[in-house]
């Protein structure tokens, strides 16, 4: 695990919170891209998708299963600058999120026949807002696998700081068992620069 004293130099060790997180996420994206110049996201992410299944104690057809009962939502994200591709495992009834212009999230189902797709502010690929729901308590508890950059040993989240899965969460985590998975052991911290609004995951996986 590493220290993340180290990481910064004594000058950025003294920043404030919001201004340290906005330093590491520079440092992680490189050092992310230097990391997939020799193996494949896709690959990090079949890796840690089967290991994150065998954690929950649940196998791909049990998972499947309790999608059909409506037991358990699976939702991912369409990965972007060398996030772990779990997409690349997406039935047709996973769910992917869509922004608003007031930073929520909306979800749409990967296979729901509407193929047309659009770009957000961020370049990653959403489908219409009207083709999208919000999430809500009456659905089926949703196994969601969030994007990020860093994790603390503790469970916390480095996220590109647009704040929306902290305020998806903040809602609806009761509903909601988050994983996280990351590349390599690189990417788990002592600790992070934490906000009052910063939310835990569930699982980590490195
Ligand atoms: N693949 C993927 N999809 C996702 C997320 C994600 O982190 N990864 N999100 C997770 O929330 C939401 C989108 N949030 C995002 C927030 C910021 C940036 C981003 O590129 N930010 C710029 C800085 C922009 C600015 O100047 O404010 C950057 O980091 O360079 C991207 C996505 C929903 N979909
Ligand atoms: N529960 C909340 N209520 C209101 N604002 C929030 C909440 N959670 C986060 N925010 C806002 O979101 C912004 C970004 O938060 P932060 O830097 O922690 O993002 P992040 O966790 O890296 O991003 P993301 O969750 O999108 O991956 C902050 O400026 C904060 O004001």
């Amino acid at each position: 695990m590493r220290n993340l004293s180290q990481i910064l130099s004594a000058n950025q060790n003294s920043l404030d919170v919001s201004m340290k997180k906005t330093e590491l996420r520079k440092i992680l994206i490189e050092e992310r891209k230097v990391l997939a110049e020799n193996s494949k996201p896709q690959d990090w992410g079949a890796r840690q998708f089967f290991r994150a299944l065998d954690l929950l104690k649940l196998t791909v057809q049990e998972l499947k299963k309790k999608e059909q009962e409506n037991k358990i939502k699976v939702a991912c994200y369409f990965p972007i600058r060398n996030e772990l591709d779990i997409a690349c495992f997406a039935s047709e009834t996973w769910l992917f999120p869509a922004i608003t212009e007031d930073n929520q999230i909306m979800w749409f189902e990967f296979g729901d026949g509407k193929t047309e797709y659009i770009e957000n502010k961020y370049g990653i690929k959403e489908k219409s807002e009207e083709h999208c729901f919000f999430y809500s308590e009456n659905k089926p508890p949703l196994l969601l696998f969030v994007p990020g950059l860093a994790a603390s040993q503790d469970g916390y989240r480095l996220g590109y700081g647009g704040g929306y899965y902290d305020r998806f969460l903040n809602k609806f985590k009761n509903n909601v068992t988050t994983v996280f998975c990351l590349p390599s052991e690189k990417f788990i911290f002592d600790s992070l620069p934490i906000d009052q609004w910063d939310e835990k995951v569930d699982l980590v996986i490195w």
